[in-house]
């Protein structure tokens, strides 16, 4: 296993941030949309709704208009029948206009809702199809802040933002046209300020928006350390390490009290971006976005009665329209500061579609068959047949053959042919170098050598974890890449190094990958066989046991033989062990050493082996060292004539007998 990647990152200060950030696809309206595909039937009828429910209080300032002058006019006969006529119908129209107001309002929020469910879904789907490589490249914590605050942003994006962006320039335009009905002089004057007001907000809602990006990346970096740290409290807690971890995440989120006067200044020895540093100018940017937005609004409302005051005393307008234009001016201040909230929201918006976009898109280097309710539906999301889409990371592309083979029976015969191998995310150091290679169906290969020399690469390769950069592995003579990948997995049993449990219970764990229903006595033999079954049966729930997060309330030992009972309820043709370096006592080493035994029987084995009685029993024993294969052969064989097979051995045994 890749111990010295996963145990570097607690210790080295800056481990965090050597992951790359999730790339974006180039964030645009037609992509943001293109994401909200399945919901816009619902969501055009929840904007048509909206148009007219907000446009019918439109009419009242005119209605009401009507009221004031039939009040003031001295030549009305019945001045309050009037009135009361048109009190009425105001009431009507705002009834109806709020009844619309809360249809538009439940389908809109509907409709976001389906869009985050579904998006949520197609995204872990594309996040479970990618290879090995990229879960090499990018941490947990940063796909998972992807997977929650992307999408939640594209939710108020399309659900919300989008509609009110609309609706704003809707009631713009109506507006405008009543208040140039009214008086086209008045109106001239007020769309003077609007343009005004157009040309100051755009630059300024376009830094917004960019802030608001930045803000959510550096988020995810916080997020992806938090999560790495989170599921590592063992290690930071016995390292002691738990103020080099909370200084760690204070480098991403900042620290406010460095800043006396508040403003947070940049420091040469700092990192730029912290959430509190985007987040002070994103909220600076942001209050006076608003303020420029209401303020000029309202200046506009003000210039406009002083002008309009004018108009009545000339005789232009009533006093009743002036209150109506006044009410549209407004209408207009309101509906713009409203409008420009949702512009940032809808800029936010647009930003994460880019990055889901790209997650959605992505190609695996290795296409993993992970089944998909609505595989059309994917390709609506993502706007283009995956064929045209281009790769983004360049591993070594195979073309297998089409289509994928998938032999009625596996018999277990393993071929490496002059395999060479680089990790993707390191491509300067070979890690495999001319690896050749055959262990025939039903046998046992042991590979030893020194830590870092190769082995678990080798395991990871054959359940092709990662493609060969060069060279062919074979399965009863089938080239790998041409195997259908599900089926050569279902026939390989794997136990690694430190066994990974679920928080589930222990049933729920050995069963776990299975498709059928698996009997009590099924269940049973396996854990008898794995030496699981009498621990189990002495806990009071017994496989009904709640195992804890990754199996934190069992020993190394029981999480082991777990382990090796879920691999043989699979009934693999090929069982592949990665022997813990961690020592176990004694008895459980004994436990689980039986239970290997009794695993090994009838398939073919490739064991990473540690403990001497494991590579003692070994038919072939694999010498690795420096990336290759120096000699193989039996125990005795390679004792008498591989050197460093006798310092391993010799190493071995004083570690036993200590
Ligand atoms: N995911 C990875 N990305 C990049 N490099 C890796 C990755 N996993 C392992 N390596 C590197 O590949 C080399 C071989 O690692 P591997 O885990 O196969 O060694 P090993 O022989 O199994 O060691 P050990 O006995 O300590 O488990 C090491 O140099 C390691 O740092």
């Amino acid at each position: 296993m890749s111990e010295a990647a996963s145990s570097s990152a607690p210790n080295h200060p800056d481990a965090f941030n050597q992951t790359k950030a999730v790339p974006s696809e180039t964030p645009s309206l037609a992509n943001l949309l293109r994401l909200a595909k399945p919901e816009w039937p619902g969501l055009a009828i929840a904007c048509f709704l909206m148009i007219v429910a907000e446009s019918a209080p439109l009419l009242n300032p005119l209605l009401l208009a009507d009221a004031y002058d039939t009040l003031v006019d001295p030549e009305a006969v019945d001045r309050m029948q009037d009135i009361s006529r048109t009190m009425i119908t105001v009431l009507v129209v705002h009834s109806v206009g709020s009844f619309l107001g809360f249809i538009r309002q439940a389908l809109m929020s509907v409709a976001g809702e389906r869009v985050v469910a579904r998006l949520r879904n197609l995204l872990f789907v594309s996040l479970m199809k990618q290879e090995m490589s990229f879960f090499d490249e990018h941490q947990s914590g940063e796909l998972i802040s992807r997977l929650t605050s992307d999408t939640a942003v594209l939710q108020i994006g399309t659900s919300q933002a989008l509609p009110e962006v609309i609706l704003g320039m809707v009631k713009l335009v109506v507006c405008m046209a009543l208040m140039f009905w009214i008086s086209a002089y008045l109106a001239i004057v007020v769309l003077g300020c609007v343009v005004v007001l157009f040309c100051i907000s755009i630059p300024i809602g376009t830094w917004l928006g960019k802030l608001s990006r930045e803000y959510q990346n550096v988020l995810g970096t916080a997020q992806g350390h938090a999560t790495e740290v989170l599921g590592a409290m063992r290690t930071v807690q016995s390292f002691a390490a738990e103020k080099r971890e909370a200084h760690r995440y204070e480098k991403v989120v900042g620290d406010p009290d460095q800043f006396p006067l508040w403003w947070a200044t940049h420091k040469k020895d700092q990192d730029k971006t912290t959430t509190y540093r985007v987040g002070f100018f994103k909220a600076i940017v942001a209050a006076g976005f608003f303020t420029l937005i209401f303020g000029v609004g309202f200046g506009c409302l003000y210039v406009s009665l002083w002008y309009g005051f004018k108009l009545v005393n000339d005789g232009e307008i009533t006093l009743g329209e002036l209150t109506a234009f006044q009410s549209y001016v407004f209408y207009i201040g309101a509906g713009l500061g409203q409008t420009s909230s949702f512009v940032s929201k809808l800029l936010e918006a647009q930003g994460a579609s880019g990055r889901i976009m790209y997650l959605l898109n992505r190609v695996p280097a290795i296409p993993i068959p992970v089944e998909q309710k609505n595989a059309s539906l994917d390709k609506s999301q993502s706007g283009r047949d995956e064929e045209e889409t281009p790769a983004i990371i360049t591993v070594n592309h195979y073309v297998p053959t089409i289509p994928l083979l998938r032999p009625d029976a596996m018999e277990g015969n393993i071929r490496f042919e002059n395999v060479n191998f680089f990790y993707p995310s390191r491509p300067e150091s070979a890690v495999l170098v001319n690896f050749s290679l055959t262990i025939p169906a039903n046998s046992t290969a042991a590979l030893v050598g020194a830590s870092g020399a190769g082995k678990s690469t080798v395991v990871a390769l054959l359940q092709r974890f990662y493609d060969v950069s060069s060279g062919a592995i074979c399965i009863d003579g089938h080239d790998l890449r041409d195997l259908d990948l599900s089926w050569l997995r279902s026939n390989i049993g794997f136990v690694q190094q430190e066994p990974q449990l679920f928080g589930l219970t222990v049933r729920e764990n050995i069963c776990y990958g299975i498709d059928r229903e698996v009997s009590l006595e099924e269940l049973e033999e396996v854990s008898r066989k794995a030496n699981a079954h009498d621990f189990i049966v002495e806990w009071p729930q017994q496989y009904d046991t709640m195992v804890g997060e990754r199996g934190v309330k069992l020993s190394g030992g029981q999480k082991q033989r777990i382990a090796i009972a879920r691999a043989l309820l699979v009934n693999p043709r090929i069982l592949l062990l990665d022997e813990a370096t961690s020592a176990l006592d004694a008895e459980s080493e004994h436990l689980v050493q039986e239970a290997i035994d009794k695993a090994v029987v009838g398939r073919t084995v490739v064991i990473v082996a540690h403990r001497l009685s494991t590579i003692k029993r070994a038919k072939q024993i694999v010498v690795v060292d420096d990336h290759r294969i120096i000699d193989s052969g039996t125990h005795d064989e390679l004792l008498q004539r591989c050197t460093k097979y006798q310092e391993l051995i010799q190493r071995q045994s004083m570690h036993s007998s200590q």
